[in-house]
């Protein structure tokens, strides 16, 4: 068998070109394992030859199945992902739809649907991880298989996302305009192509630095996007860090909450729907944040820091670190002011992700 995050890494790549993944289940009471063509890069050759016979399965999310009334509340609660056994009106453009909420508006579901054990449920949740990592859609055509038959593993799949293998791969002295006293902290992995940076200002005075995670976000931070926080919150860190003379700003590449940019857009899409931030990446099937922080952690402790004042209005970044050995001494507020576009967006952190705003 194929393990580690190296066949996970390939497994990202296959889904990307619309190739099939193989995965095999872990779970004691199966030998399972399923087979998987991502719908977003399925076209009708590849799906001919993937299901010649036409019965191929559809799995989606739990939260992409609600959304869609494929299943009652009930059924969706476990969480996870929900398999739909096919019907013979199910081609390529109607799974699609049942992939892509942006057609959720134009092109209404004909069903009926009859929703079926997964019949791997360790398998169906990491190829749900696995959309995520390639920035896909969750959604796929499925089969069942002999585990034997599968080079990939749901624990595979973790380790691919694991910040356990995280190193510095190169410093060098950077001097920005909120401090000409920094230097820039580049991390890799050997699996992923993700750089991770962090900025440390100033140096160490004895006492807990202050932190700021940032994730990225390409529309907020480069464009000047007017719909988030993201740029103002970037520079306003800057600032206090060098206010400080001490301190690490952290920037991850978590972009749209760990979904891609991709599917960032997808959410944006939906919001100019209608649909709050929240409920945007519940109808594309993805958790409200997808982010771990224990990467965070990771890069904080290579970096010798152990104890923390965080600049962060989100309670999640505060349990994320200190789950991971970094103590949050202080949480330092970091709101900055409204505009007319993102003050629904603020008001749903308030809201609905218990930020402390
Ligand atoms: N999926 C999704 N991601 C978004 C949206 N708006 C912004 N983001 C992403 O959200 C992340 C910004 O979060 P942060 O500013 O790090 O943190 P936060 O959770 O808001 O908490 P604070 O520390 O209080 O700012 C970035 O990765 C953005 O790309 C959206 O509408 N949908
Ligand atoms: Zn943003």
């Amino acid at each position: 068998m194929n393990t580690g995050p190296r066949a996970a890494a390939r497994a990202v790549d296959a889904l990307r070109r619309g190739w099939e993944v193989a995965i095999a289940d872990t779970g004691t009471d199966t030998d399972a394992g399923l087979v998987l063509l991502a719908i977003e890069t399925a076209d009708t050759g590849r799906l001919a030859a993937f299901d010649p016979d036409g019965r191929a399965d559809i799995l989606l999310s739990a939260a992409r199945a609600e959304t869609l009334k494929l299943v009652n509340q009930r059924a969706a609660a476990g969480g996870g992902a929900i398999r739909i056994a096919r019907a013979p009106w199910i081609d390529l453009p109607a799974a699609v739809a049942l992939a892509d909420p942006a057609l959720d508006l134009a092109a209404p579901l004909k069903g009926p649907f009859r929703a079926v054990a997964t019949g791997a449920a360790a398998a169906a949740a990491a190829a749900l991880d696995l959309a995520r990592l390639a920035g896909l859609l969750p959604a796929f055509f499925v089969r069942t298989i002999d585990r034997h038959a599968a080079a990939l593993s749901p624990a595979d799949i973790a380790a691919y996302e694991s910040p356990d293998r995280l190193v510095v791969a190169a410093r060098a002295r950077l001097p920005v305009a909120a401090a000409e006293a920094a230097e820039i902290v580049a991390f890799r992995t050997a699996e992923t192509a993700d750089e991770h940076v962090a900025l440390v200002v100033g140096t160490p005075d004895g006492s807990p630095p202050l932190v700021r995670l940032h994730s990225e976000c390409l529309t907020g931070d480069v464009l000047g996007s007017l719909k988030c926080d993201c740029g103002p919150q970037l520079h306003a860190a800057l600032n206090a860090i060098a206010d400080a003379r001490w301190g690490v700003l952290l920037y991850l590449r978590q972009e749209g909450r760990g979904i891609g940019l991709i599917n960032k857009l997808r959410a944006y899409s939906l919001q100019d729907q209608g649909f709050d931030t929240v409920d945007a990446n519940i109808r594309l099937g993805f958790a409200v944040d997808a982010r771990d922080f224990s990467l965070a952690a990771r890069m904080l402790a290579l970096l010798g820091v152990t104890a923390v004042r965080l600049l962060t209005n989100n309670p999640a970044k505060v349990v994320g670190l200190e789950a991971h050995g970094i103590a949050v001494v202080e949480r330092v507020p970091h709101a900055l002011p409204a505009n007319p576009h993102n003050e629904r967006y603020l008001a749903t952190k308030r809201d609905r992700t218990g930020h402390q705003l």
